[in-house]
């Protein structure tokens, strides 16, 4: 016999059309009913997907307004939060990069004399994310909120800018590394000229237009040979992908000035060291194979020319940069329309003082009371220039820049630092 249930619910569609089983009205009836409890049941289960969907958008939306994902209103609150100035005539200041070496410092001189900082970085794994995520442990300690995300994201950078009016841009955000750019050039592509272009489109369309701090470097110098680098010296012979994009950056940002009216500062950074910094950089990754007892492979120069850089210590280029900001002039455009000329100037930051790279080891050594193992090797051909070495006028003369830290001194200071973090006790594991 069959059940309630099974008088009810076909068990099959065909069942309806089975005409030998039932005749007449009967089957019109049951026909009818079951056309209408079908009808009934296709009505319950629409309501139950409905009200599924919309439960769904509901937790959706409510994960949205509640959590710290970009969009969300708790994100907005930190944003702006973060963006608040705290001094008279201060500045609110987006940087990007802010977890790298040169954007954290930077984001900590800002908001500790008032200024509003947000802070953005795509945290990628080019070294040790670990480092960035500390470094971003220290910003929260300062209050800077740091998003994380790439400078290649339209939408997120257009709601940035829809939420705050950002005075100044300080970008920092950029694929390093000279020798790296052999192995991986697509991401010097992304990050330093689709990135940088993504960044100023949004600069652009910003209402007010921020003025525009940007990180070039001394790389764009490549083959030259006339010393010290000067502003005005030529660029267009780069030696490596990462100078040619640096230089592009230099080309596209005074197109963005030129058509738009951005006010534009580049700075050409010279082998920026210290604590907190890049392990891909070879003062860094010397101190960590020389305590660790590794050999360390030092470059040399054609004709047996030692190599050597205009090294300069961290903190005179956050002065560098802060100078930057607090004499950029004003972009004069707005609704990505230009209305008058505005201001594009390009420094040099560096030290001013060259060392050679051994010389640079044997400071190390002296810091670190341990003799490296040293390989020395012809430079190869990958990208590397024989020396740099900065010119600096120019930037003393309109941004007061005067570096103050020698390569001994900063050395030192780098040394105590990287003991701390990677806990080295030294008595005990130098000998
Ligand atoms: O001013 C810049 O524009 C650039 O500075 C930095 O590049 P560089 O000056 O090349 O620094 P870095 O790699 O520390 O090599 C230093 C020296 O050590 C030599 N070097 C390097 C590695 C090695 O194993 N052996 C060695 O002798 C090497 O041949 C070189 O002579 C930034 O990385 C770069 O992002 C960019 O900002």
């Amino acid at each position: 016999m069959r059940g309630l249930e099974e008088e009810f619910i076909p068990s099959t569609p065909g069942k309806f059309k089975d005409k030998t089983y039932y005749s007449g009205n009967r089957q019109l009836h049951r026909c009818f009913a079951s056309t209408s409890t079908m009808f009934l049941w296709a009505l319950f289960l629409l309501a139950l997907t409905a009200s599924y969907l919309s439960f769904q958008s509901f937790m959706d939306s409510g994960t949205r307004y509640l959590s710290s994902t970009w969009g969300s209103l708790h994100w907005e609150k930190q944003v702006r939060d973060s963006a608040q100035i705290h001094r008279v005539n201060g500045m609110s200041v987006l940087v990007t990069g802010a977890a790298g070496f040169v954007g954290s410092h930077v984001s900590i001189a800002l908001k500790k004399r008032g200024d509003g900082v947000v802070g953005i970085d795509n945290f990628n794994n080019y070294y040790d994310p670990s480092l960035k995520k500390a470094r971003k442990n220290l910003l929260n300690l300062q209050n800077v909120f740091l998003i994380e995300g790439d400078i290649n994201d339209v939408h997120m950078l257009a709601k940035l800018f829809d939420i705050v009016a950002f005075t100044h841009v300080m970008h920092l955000a950029a694929q390093a590394g000279v020798r790296y750019a052999m192995e991986n050039p697509k991401s010097y592509v992304h990050s330093n000229i689709a990135g940088l272009v993504t960044l100023l489109e949004a600069c652009k369309n910003a209402n007010p237009q921020p003025a525009i701090v940007w990180a070039s470097s001394s790389s764009v110098y490549g083959l030259n040979e006339k010393v010290p680098f000067s502003e005005s010296d030529r660029t267009d012979q780069p030696a490596s992908l990462y100078a040619a994009t640096k230089k592009a950056g230099e080309e596209i940002t005074h197109t963005y000035n030129h058509i738009y009216g951005l006010s534009i500062t580049g700075l050409r950074f010279f082998t920026v060291y210290g604590p907190w910094g890049r392990p891909d950089m070879a003062y860094f990754s010397f101190t960590r194979n020389i305590l660790q007892g590794k050999p360390i492979t030092v470059y040399r120069g054609k004709n047996r020319v030692d190599l050597a850089r205009d090294f300069t210590y961290i903190d005179d280029i956050v002065k560098g940069c802060v100078g930057s900001l607090d004499t950029a002039g004003k972009s004069t455009g707005s609704g990505g329309k230009k209305r008058g000329p505005a201001m594009f100037r390009i420094f040099n930051l560096g030290n001013t003082s060259p060392v050679t790279v051994p010389m640079m080891v044997a400071m190390l050594e002296k810091h670190l009371k341990v003799k490296a193992k040293k390989h020395v090797l012809d430079m190869p051909g990958n990208g590397d220039v024989p020396f740099t070495h900065a010119n600096i006028s120019l930037a003393q003369k309109e941004l007061g820049y005067k570096p103050t830290t020698n390569l001994q001194t900063g050395l030192g200071k780098f040394v105590r630092w990287y003991l701390s973090y990677y806990g080295y006790r030294q008595e005990k594991s130098v000998k």
